[in-house]
């Protein structure tokens, strides 16, 4: 072969790699990154590459089959050892724009905090055995003081199933054979929480691990209906959520009853109550970081007004009319309104479409900012109702769309999206728990991406899955792709605020603040500071 045969052949090589990344949406990003930032891309893939062979190419010994962005739950301690990590988590993240208020706290920290509420029982409807354990579901609830109960245990000989025990009590009082204290403890948050086994041996399919997913929030429902526990995870939510670097929020509340439960055991919370405690939470923590001169840190949150998927079109109207008043009441707080639960096995999008289209004209009418935010295509499926989801999201001017696993199927609808402007709220973390993807390697958004589909990168659930804040998501996606660095997640990072339901004005200083911190933060990894503990 000549050699100028081969050098034409590099040349030609090079072209067309160039040519078709330069498609690619995060190419652009390189085109405007500053010296800094390609300085600190170039120390970021260094470090990548060198971790990819000394901790994700070698067996460890409880973490045997390692790779790359692999499954998360198998990866999570060794996630926490490497040095991407630490990077990661001081990264100013933007916005969060995909999460459920009921699984936001660590479970440990939900439990602790529950443990200290004068009100709040525990019952289980069968005799715990070591056998029936982990089988067995604990049911919370906040009691009225005529209610408290003074039976001195759950695991005694005596206890009979549906009697309430004050839950620290239940505690103190678990049966030495059960494990104690401690064994209490792992009993709940293994309810709360999906483990590796679960998620990867005993319940690996779709409708397996849904079933289990379903389970955690029974459980935690006892805690997160009871309002004084609610405040509580609402404010530890936003002040964890700062510390990892997001500076906005807005979060999934699922309206499922006309109250909450107070601290008397009163259903009597309304909803606007809750907007009215949630603005007053948000508020103070505005103001603790004021305090702290953090100021930029910490933008606000919305509540992304939700019921389930299985209400009836009456029950509907019910609550999109609530949604409505709402919004008149807190504008500021109200984002927008979704349907949650399994698309899978619930009822989908068009089943709802006269109530949807009521509201729609309705908002039309009363001139409100009041889009949907609609969860759509969280679904392999090709045709399913899940996945025609996409369509009836879409033609309904969803603002964004939840999850879009599916959306790569579908040639128009990306076109659409792109066009519109609807930015996916993409979750990869729960994407590959919830058994959609084995890992985020074989994940659609780098397809996504790839086509320009706006993306937004979400937790979901953290304490569901222990993807608390962003930084194992923006983590699994960096490690995922050859491509990816530094400058990908700052795209992901601006796109959350672009995308966020905060008016122009307030969108434009939220970025500016976002890119101050940026700066900062690029300015941490070269000059090494961000390595300093
Ligand atoms: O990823 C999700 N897709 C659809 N529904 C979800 C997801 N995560 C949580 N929920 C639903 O939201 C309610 C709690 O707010 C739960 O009932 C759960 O089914």
């Amino acid at each position: 072969m000549a050699s100028n045969d081969l050098e034409v052949y590099l040349t030609a090589r090079t072209a067309l790699i160039t040519e078709e990344r330069s498609i690619r949406r995060d190419f652009k990003e390189l085109a405007k990154a500053t010296e800094d930032e390609l300085h600190a891309d170039q120390i970021v893939r260094a470090i990548k590459l060198e971790e990819a062979k000394s901790i994700w190419a070698v067996d460890h010994p409880d973490t045997p089959n390692v790779f790359p962005g692999m499954a998360y739950l198998s990866a999570r301690n060794l996630i926490t050892k490497t040095k991407i990590f630490q990077i990661i988590s001081k990264m100013p993240k933007g916005a969060l724009l995909h999460s459920h208020l009921d699984a936001m706290v660590n479970a440990s920290v939900m439990l602790k905090y529950a443990l200290e509420e004068p009100a709040l029982h525990i019952q289980v409807a069968a005799p715990l055995t070591k056998a029936s354990l982990f089988s067995t579901l604990p049911a919370f609830r906040g009691l009225r003081p005529s209610e408290y109960s003074d039976a001195p245990s759950l695991t005694s000989s005596s206890y009979i199933p549906g009697t309430w025990v004050h839950i620290k009590r239940a505690r103190d009082s678990f049966s030495t054979d059960l494990g104690g204290p401690e064994g209490f403890d792992a009993w709940v948050i293994g309810a709360l929480t999906i483990n590796p086994r679960e998620a990867y041996e005993t319940h690996n399919t779709v409708a397996k691990i849904w079933k289990k997913f379903q389970s955690t929030f029974d459980v935690v429902e006892g805690f997160t209906n009871f309002f004084p526990l609610k405040k509580k995870y609402i404010k530890d939510f936003l002040l964890s959520s700062i510390e990892d670097g997001i500076s906005f929020v807005e979060t999934r509340f699922t309206f499922f009853s006309e109250y909450l439960i107070d601290a008397n055991g009163e259903d009597s919370v309304s909803h606007a109550e809750i907007f009215r405690t949630f603005g007053e939470i948000v508020q103070e923590v505005k103001d603790e970081m004021a305090r702290q001169r953090r100021s930029d840190a910490f933008i606000g949150a919305r509540i992304i007004y939700t019921t389930l998927r299985f209400v009836t079109c009456d029950e509907l109207d019910w609550y999109l009319e609530d949604c409505i008043k709402l919004k008149q009441e807190f504008p500021d707080l109200v984002a927008g309104f979704d349907l949650v639960g399994s698309e899978n096995d619930l009822k989908p999008i068009i089943y709802y479409i006269e109530p949807l289209l009521r509201f729609r004209s309705r908002v039309e009418e009363l001139g409100l900012d009041l889009p949907f935010i609609f969860h759509a295509g969280e679904t392999y499926g090709d045709g399913s109702e899940a996945d025609n989801n996409l369509y009836d999201a879409i033609l309904l001017g969803t603002k964004r769309i939840g999850h879009g696993f599916s959306l790569v199927k579908h040639p128009k609808l990306i076109e659409m999206c792109k066009e519109k402007g609807i930015a996916l709220e993409v979750c990869p973390i729960s994407n590959e728990i919830l058994r959609l993807t084995s890992s985020v390697c074989t994940h659609p958004l780098a397809s996504l991406i790839n086509q320009g589909v706006p993306v937004a990168l979400c937790s979901d659930d953290p304490s569901v899955f222990g993807n608390m804040g962003l930084s194992f998501d923006f983590f699994q996606v960096l490690m995922g792709s050859d491509i990816n660095g530094l400058l990908t997640l700052r795209m992901l990072a601006r796109q959350s605020l672009e995308h966020s339901t905060l008016a122009d004005e307030e969108k434009a200083k939220a970025i500016v603040s976002w890119e101050k911190q940026w700066a900062n933060f690029v300015k941490s990894i070269t000059d090494g500071r961000i390595f300093e503990v």
